[in-house]
């Protein structure tokens, strides 16, 4: 099995005049049942530890609950459990345990000629956080990609029967995550900055390249798979140093850091 966790807090992750409580729990399910599939291994369950302040409505968790669990069921997976307290602001700390039918999909399986692809939405979530930044609620799609990230779950389970070699989600940026990769797997990643689809706004690069939280799936493959329509190729992975290069240079500042 595969087992994950992710915390979200309070005006890190979300906020309460952000986003209802449903799509909390839509995001808070999505964030670990992505780093799941990236694994390559089917969601089984989650165990949710909450904290809520005591003047939270029932109705405010219960509807963090309908959202977490029908996120679950797009995967079939359930809530198995959790543990409830009293806390400052909203905390959740939730558990993600997958089954595996083979070997663990990891970062460390990318090999030099491979190709480098990703499928899912890049960018959108965090336009979304910029636009409620500034007080605005529109355009809704890119509002709604934050608040409700879609993580193409059903394309990453069929990475590995592609071939693929490794895999993750895109939480923190993606030229970042992928460095995860390029570390990993001792590859130098060299990205095709006009290949990267972003987000229908005019700083639609940088967004693409730095944007986390839309959990789309970015993985390496050999160069000879033959990958559908959903996996857009956006580079190769060469020998070299470990990094990752846009258009051969390397991209300085971006992606996501919980301490800078
Ligand atoms: N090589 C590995 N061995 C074990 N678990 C791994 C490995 N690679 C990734 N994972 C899983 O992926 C999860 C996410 O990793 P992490 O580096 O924290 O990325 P994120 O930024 O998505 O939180 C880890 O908690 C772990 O469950
Ligand atoms: C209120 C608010 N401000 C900013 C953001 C943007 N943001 C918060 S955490 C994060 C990165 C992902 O979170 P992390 O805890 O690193 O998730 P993981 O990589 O562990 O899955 C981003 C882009 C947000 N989601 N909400
Ligand atoms: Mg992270």
């Amino acid at each position: 099995m595969v087992a994950t966790t992710d915390v979200l807090v309070e005006g890190r992750h979300f906020r309460r005049d952000w986003s209802p409580p449903y799509d909390i729990g839509r995001k808070a399910a999505a964030q670990n049942l992505a780093d799941v599939v990236a694994m390559g291994a089917r969601p089984t369950a989650l165990l949710v530890g909450l904290g809520v302040p005591p003047d939270t409505d029932v109705a405010w968790v219960e509807a963090l609950c309908d959202g977490m669990r029908d996120e679950s069921a797009q995967v079939e997976a359930s809530i198995a459990g959790g543990d409830i307290v009293r806390a400052e602001t909203v905390l959740l700390a939730v558990t993600a345990m997958g089954a595996l039918d083979g070997p663990p999909l990891t970062r460390a399986g990318a090999r030099p000629g491979d190709v480098v692809a990703v499928c899912g939405r890049l960018g959108h979530a965090q336009a979304g956080v910029e636009l409620l930044e500034r007080g605005l609620r529109e355009p809704a799609a890119l509002v709604g990609a934050h608040r409700r990230p879609r993580p193409p779950y059903a394309a990453a389970l069929r990475a590995r029967e592609l071939g693929a070699t490794a895999m993750l989600d895109v939480s923190d940026g993606l030229v970042q995550d992928l460095g995860h990769i390029a570390e990993a797997s001792g590859v130098r990643i060299e990205l095709v900055g006009d290949a990267v689809p972003g987000p229908p706004v005019p700083d639609a690069r940088r967004l693409a390249l730095t944007g986390g939280e839309d959990h789309a799936f970015a993985a390496t493959f050999p160069q000879e798979a033959a990958l559908p329509a959903e996996w857009q190729v956006i580079g190769r992975a060469v020998a070299g140093p470990a990094g990752v290069t846009v258009d051969g240079r390397p991209y300085g500042a971006g992606g996501w850091d919980h301490f800078h």
